[in-house]
């Protein structure tokens, strides 16, 4: 392998250690004055991080917990909790059972008892109940289809908040009088509360109005009784719930600019608010690398080695039949567009640690990758047009394969250039 990739190897495991929510969650919880039951509910990638922090934190405080997250997410039993892996990116029958559990939890509490609330991406999928008339099938349904359409994450949400009972504010407004306290790890660019998660304990700006108005611009199929739900507004206001922010996709930046220093790299952070199609953000980023490694310009962006870094979350339209996930899509697309260029290393991840339906948390490709897979009988661009960048990056080993990471503040690509 060679040292460029040893190198981009380093800045992913350090970037996301750095973004681990450990230390944030403690620090937020030494904050505040708990009295009376003190309930925890985790939901999210990173619940299970996040609640076992809390736990080694409060101990014996913690009355009672549960949490909610993905499968193969959770690393094991958390004394006094009941720990509930879900469907994700579609809900299931699991993600009803994480919401019923959390309700009961919080059904009888009283104005001087506590719910922690550990929020994280993810949650929209796996902690739901549907809304009186709407059925799981229902919801799995449209999420399908808003996945596929190219919506963004504040679209998707809207139309998930306005068709469930626990998102937009609604789980609020099911813990009485209990105080919530949400810590919340951002994976939504721009940190908007009301989408991370759905906004489960927080008033909620989308309107019925917005959401009808996304089915008609992606051409949803939706049947006139869930029109009827998507009619009922969601809460605008929540009084019972605090809120603080743990960490964010710029702290992921962050670590990579770090990351890349200590390496000798000059790091520059271009964007932490990508949100284009992923193939365009491959693409532009190849256009940078081209600039600082052939242009003469005189004005350069930057002189090599340095790393261009950029975060958010890029958005995928489906409109073929392979397995990807949108950093595999950027990386195969980038790779298209480095072909033949030396010195040029590009890698995009999820910090979650995994990228669409897949096994993988992104790619990373070089200007050889083409020749990989063209060599494994694999044309990059008929891949890249079925959206099937996970086959054609396992056939070049461009796969960035990490498990689960325990956090999740969303996607980095960094542009490595010697
Ligand atoms: N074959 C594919 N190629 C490219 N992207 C795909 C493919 N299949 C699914 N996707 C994209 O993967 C996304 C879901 O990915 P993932 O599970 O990483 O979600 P996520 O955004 O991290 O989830 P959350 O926001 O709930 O944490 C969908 O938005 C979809 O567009
Ligand atoms: O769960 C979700 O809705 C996304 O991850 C955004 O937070």
């Amino acid at each position: 392998m060679n040292t460029m990739r040893q190198d981009a190897l380093t800045i992913i495991d350090e970037s996301i250690k750095a973004v681990l929510p450990e230390a944030a969650v403690i620090k937020a919880l030494e904050k505040k004055k708990f009295t009376g039951n003190i309930v925890v509910v985790a939901i999210g990638k990173a619940a299970w991080n996040m609640a076992k922090a809390t736990k080694d934190t409060l101990g014996d405080k913690v009355s009672k917990g549960v949490v909610v997250t993905k499968y193969h997410h959770s690393k094991g039993p958390i004394e006094g909790f009941e720990i509930i892996e879900a469907g994700h990116p579609i809900p299931d029958e699991n993600s009803i059972k994480g919401a019923d559990k959390a309700l009961e939890l919080v059904g009888n509490l009283t104005e001087k008892d506590h719910v922690i609330f550990l929020i994280s991406g993810g949650g929209s999928a796996l902690f739901e109940k549907p809304m009186e008339g709407v059925s799981l099938e229902d919801i799995m349904d449209i999420t399908n289809q808003l996945l596929a359409s190219g919506a963004d994450i504040v679209e998707i949400n809207a139309i998930r908040k306005h068709l469930s009972a626990v998102k937009g504010g609604r789980f609020a407004s099911q813990c009485g009088k209990a105080n919530i306290y949400a810590i919340v790890l951002s994976d939504v660019v721009g940190d908007r509360l009301d989408s991370i998660a759905s906004g489960p304990a927080y008033p909620d700006s989308s309107t019925s109005e917005e959401a009808l108005r996304i089915i008609e611009k992606y051409k949803l199929q939706v049947a006139e009784h869930l029109r009827k739900v998507l009619n009922v507004e969601t809460p605008k206001k929540v009084e019972n719930c605090e809120t603080v922010i743990t960490g964010s996709v710029t702290a992921l930046c962050e670590a990579a600019a770090m990351a890349a220093e200590k390496l000798g790299y000059k790091p520059i952070v271009i964007a932490s608010t990508l949100d284009c199609e992923a193939k365009e953000a491959g693409k532009f980023m190849v256009s940078i690398a081209k600039e600082i490694k052939n242009s003469n310009n005189s004005r350069p962006l930057l002189q090599p080695p340095c790393a261009v870094i950029a975060g958010g979350e890029t958005v995928v339209r489906l409109t073929g039949k392979g397995k990807g996930g949108r950093n595999q899509e950027m990386a195969l697309s980038a790779a298209i567009g480095i072909e033949g260029m030396e010195d040029v290393v590009l890698f995009s991840i999820g910090s979650d640690g995994t990228d669409g339906p897949t096994d993988a948390a992104g790619g990373m490709v070089d200007g050889k990758t083409t020749q990989r897979m063209k060599e494994a009988s694999i044309q990059p661009e008929a891949y890249l047009e079925n959206n099937d960048a996970y086959h054609a990056l396992k056939a070049s080993g461009d796969l960035i394969i990490t498990g689960a990471t325990g956090t999740n503040v969303n996607d980095v690509v960094v542009v490595l250039c010697k």
